[in-house]
């Protein structure tokens, strides 16, 4: 099954929803639990349990874990196993990009099923060229398994390289878009993008065929009744997913209200994109 089958197929049953687990240290203390390896366990599990069930996409912030260093990166290991068990897919927010043979040993750490850290999709940065991504995107495509690559991000910072204009006349990251796109043009939708929820981003998505991760809901002030405004024109809406983290975890510790606080916004997402 491809990738773009599988995410199709998840956000279908459960609805147009990421839900990022970032174990911020504030979000640690505000649970009642210590900035510790200990305490980053226990709220990781209270995501799996609460939000594994519920979320189509789960995406663990990599950098909060690897904060911990190895210990941090075995609690990774559970949740990515625990949401994909629990039936979520799993995006790992890693955002890697280096060269080529580089890239090949991102890929088997992220995508391949004999790693611990095996995950249904990884982000990935295009600026070493989207060439570079070649080998993560290949083992996307025989795996089933997806790749986000940033094309205007969420941030503010993102923006004068995004919309620089190329050697081919269109932005920086328009021509991501194109090289996504072109990949996506097999129908397995396994190339991804990430384009920010916070502002108007000027891409023509019409033609990407693949999931468009929307980080920037809740926390940095978008909301779900801004995705029509921001996405309505330029993309076809089935593949929009909003993505929101520290606005849902901080309904925690209680699992429950977890659980109620992701099915809410993806509640309100859903309405704000059906027409
Ligand atoms: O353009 C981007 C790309 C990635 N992110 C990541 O998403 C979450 C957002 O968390 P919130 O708490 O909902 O703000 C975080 O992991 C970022 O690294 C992004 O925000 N923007």
């Amino acid at each position: 099954m491809t990738f773009g089958a599988r995410y199709s197929a998840a956000v279908a049953d459960r609805g147009r929803l990421c839900v990022g687990i970032d174990p911020h240290a504030e979000l640690l203390e505000q649970w009642g639990l210590p900035v510790t390896v200990d305490g980053l366990r226990t709220f990781a599990q209270t995501c799996v349990d609460a939000l594994g069930p519920v979320a189509a996409v789960i995406k663990p912030q990599v950098a909060f874990f690897e904060v911990f260093g190895s210990a941090g990166f075995a609690v990774l290991e559970e949740t990515i196993a625990g949401c994909r068990e629990a039936g979520a897919l799993v995006l790992a927010d890693a955002k890697r990009g280096d060269i080529g043979s580089t890239m090949a040993a991102y890929s088997s750490a992220w995508l391949d099923d004999a790693s611990p850290l095996c995950s249904d999709a990884v982000t990935a940065s295009p600026y070493l060229g989207v060439g570079a991504l070649d080998p993560t995107i290949r083992l996307a495509a025989a795996t089933g398994r997806g790749v986000f690559v940033l094309a205007r991000t969420s941030n503010p910072d993102g923006q004068g390289v995004q919309t620089a204009v190329t050697s081919f006349g269109t932005s920086v990251a328009q021509s991501v878009v194109d090289a996504a796109a072109a990949v996506n043009a097999d129908g397995s939708g396994t190339v991804g993008l990430v384009v920010g929820a916070t502002r108007e981003h000027g891409l023509d998505l019409s033609r990407l065929a693949g999931p468009i991760l929307a980080p920037g809901v809740g926390a940095q002030g978008a909301t779900p009744a801004d995705l029509p405004g921001i996405f309505g024109d330029s993309a076809d809406p089935a593949w929009v997913l909003p993505a929101a983290s520290r606005s849902i975890l901080r309904a925690g510790p209680d699992g429950s209200a977890l659980a109620v606080a992701a099915r809410s916004t993806r509640d309100e997402v859903e309405s704000a994109l059906t027409v």
